[in-house]
């Protein structure tokens, strides 16, 4: 894989569970260019936000194990002091989180939570803070920000609050940006204000941003490569026009089929049944997948499941998706005489 901005090299995290640590994200490599948006999906429990916050430093070292490099800018954060990680979080990689009330104050002016930042990462002066603060809000799409300076988070709509969130998490121009699920809590419409704000962000600052979604409509409007987790594990990565037009691994062909298009309205959706597993019951060798589609023959898949480049910069787990068919496919094949392969 190419050298980016950021460079995951087998990183594991893992939690302790009943005095075990278990595995949530299991080897994971990627790499995020300058410029680059990759978005990162997979149903709930894949490990997405585990890989977030590691990446920040924000897992509690007491219950929590993390393996392997996270290279940025060459430096393996992974392995930095508390109080590097602190200055580095903010002011090189901001995180813009998936809940703004959480992540906000409710006792602080949003103004003031803005400002903070600048406090601690800054050496601005108190009247340049305040400046710098309205003209954040007013990048961020904020109109009126002598205004909303001084009001509390639950005196602004959600997508305000998410807003003021995004103003915080640039507000030292950092050259990474990390997205949990950022327009999760929000209505449609300011959804698409919101994805758009962090493009144009991304587009001026010239910075690395990954997305984390369960919105594949999203991914495609936003994404330069997209990462698909199952389990820990990434199962396919590729640029986002061929994963959209050529998906291969059978999670990511579930996960796009389970998505309705408006214009097939009568046509089938194909979905795979199941869940992820639980860390503990997580099977830990051989195709993860494979529970699920127990229809696929053992000798499919391989006994070491790897990332295997099928085309330049497209990488998919496991030999399993070139004998892979959706049960009903098959039987609506047999069914018009012909038969699945
Ligand atoms: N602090 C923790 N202690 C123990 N297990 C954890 C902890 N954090 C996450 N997990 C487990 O790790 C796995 C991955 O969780 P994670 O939150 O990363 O998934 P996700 O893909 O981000 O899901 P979602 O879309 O719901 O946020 C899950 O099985 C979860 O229960």
């Amino acid at each position: 894989m190419d050298k980016g901005l950021l460079n995951i090299k087998n990183l594991s995290t893992s939690f302790r569970i009943n005095d075990q640590f278990y595995a949530a994200v299991d080897n994971v490599s990627l790499s995020v260019n300058k410029n680059e948006i990759l978005g990162i999906v997979g149903e709930s429990g894949s490990g997405k936000s585990a890989l977030a916050f590691s990446i920040m430093g924000l897992h509690d070292k007491l219950n929590s194990k993390i393996e392997g490099e996270i290279n940025f800018k060459d430096q393996n954060i992974a392995a930095l002091s508390e109080k590097k990680m602190n200055k580095l979080r903010g002011e090189e990689i901001g995180m813009i989180f998936q809940d703004p009330l959480t992540a906000l104050n409710p006792l602080k002016i949003v103004g003031e939570q803005i400002s903070e930042m600048l406090y601690l990462h800054t050496r601005l002066g108190k009247k340049e803070r305040k400046d710098k603060v309205l003209d954040l809000i007013n990048q961020v799409g904020i109109p009126r920000p002598e205004y909303v300076y001084n009001q509390y988070p639950h005196e602004l709509s959600g997508g305000m609050r998410q807003r003021i969130v995004i103003a915080i998490a640039i507000a030292c121009d950092p050259e990474f940006l990390i997205a949990d699920e950022p327009t999760t809590a929000l209505d449609v419409t300011i959804q698409a204000q919101i994805l758009s704000l962090i493009k144009r962000l991304k587009n001026e600052t010239n910075s690395g941003v990954i997305l984390i979604t369960h919105d594949l409509g999203v991914v495609a409007e936003m994404a330069d490569r997209v990462a698909v987790m199952y389990a820990g594990q990434i199962v396919e990565i590729a640029p986002v026009k061929e994963l959209f037009k050529n998906p291969k691994h059978p999670y990511t062909r579930s996960l796009l089929n389970s998505v309705p298009h408006g214009h097939e309205a009568k046509s089938k959706l194909h979905v795979i049944q199941g869940m992820v597993p639980s860390l503990q019951k997580l099977p830990r060798t051989g195709c993860r997948f494979a529970p699920r589609i127990p229809w696929i023959s053992e000798s499919a898949h391989e006994e070491h499941p790897e990332l295997n480049e099928i085309s330049p910069g497209h990488f998919v787990r496991c030999t399993c998706y070139k004998h892979f068919e959706f049960p009903d496919q098959v039987e609506e094949a047999v069914g018009n005489g012909v038969t699945g392969s």
